[in-house]
């Protein structure tokens, strides 16, 4: 009987959840994003070498979060964990200019995956707070995203240290998803 209720309990309050994946290139801030959206406070982090899974929960919304390491030689690993996701998170180091063009690479890779057809891109321009970031703007248009047309798409301008931007780009996901 326990087992059960336990079970009708599971199925009634976790089919609700939504499936996002955290991408982007290494050093990023993806894991540090995932921890601000979960903990609302900064954590110390190392490189991520497999992945995070944490809940979140905004304006009711329940959002299983997947936080993927980034390093080059892990990337080919994220499209294992696509199947059934229903946003990514593209987490950019806005102060990374140097590395724009990987980032322009990955989200091409994205866009052309089987796994992805339904799902909406939400870019996170990260590291704002920083003197040297480029604007989303600058961003928008190195990464060509007017150029989209298969995805829904939003890019924000975003802080992992302060969460600014957080709430706003979880807003778009959920007014895309409901
Ligand atoms: N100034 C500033 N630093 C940030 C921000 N977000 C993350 N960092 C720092 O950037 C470094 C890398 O952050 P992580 O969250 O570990 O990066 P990651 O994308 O998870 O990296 P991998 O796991 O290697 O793929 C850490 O020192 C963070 O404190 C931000 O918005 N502003
Ligand atoms: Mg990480």
């Amino acid at each position: 009987m326990g087992v059960l209720f336990s079970k009708l309990w599971e199925r009634l309050f976790s089919s609700g959840s939504y499936k996002i994946i955290i991408i982007g290139l290494d050093n990023a801030g993806k894991t540090t994003t995932l921890y601000r959206l979960n903990l609302g406070d900064v954590v110390v982090t190392q490189p991520t070498i497999g992945s995070n899974v944490e809940e979140v929960v905004h304006n009711n919304i329940r959002f299983e979060c997947w936080d993927l390491g980034g390093q080059e030689s892990l990337r080919p690993s994220w499209g294992s964990y696509y199947v059934n996701a229903h946003a990514i998170i593209l987490v950019v180091d806005s102060t990374d200019r140097d590395r724009i063009s990987s980032v322009r690479d990955e989200l091409r890779n994205l866009l052309t995956h089987e796994d992805l057809k339904k799902a909406v891109i939400l870019i996170l321009a990260n590291k704002q707070d920083l003197r040297d970031a480029m604007t989303a703007v600058e961003i928008s248009d190195s990464l060509l995203l007017h150029s989209i047309r298969s995805h829904e798409w939003h890019i924000q301008a975003a802080c992992a240290l302060t969460g600014e931007g957080h709430r706003e780009g979880l807003d778009w996901i959920a007014s895309k998803l409901k």
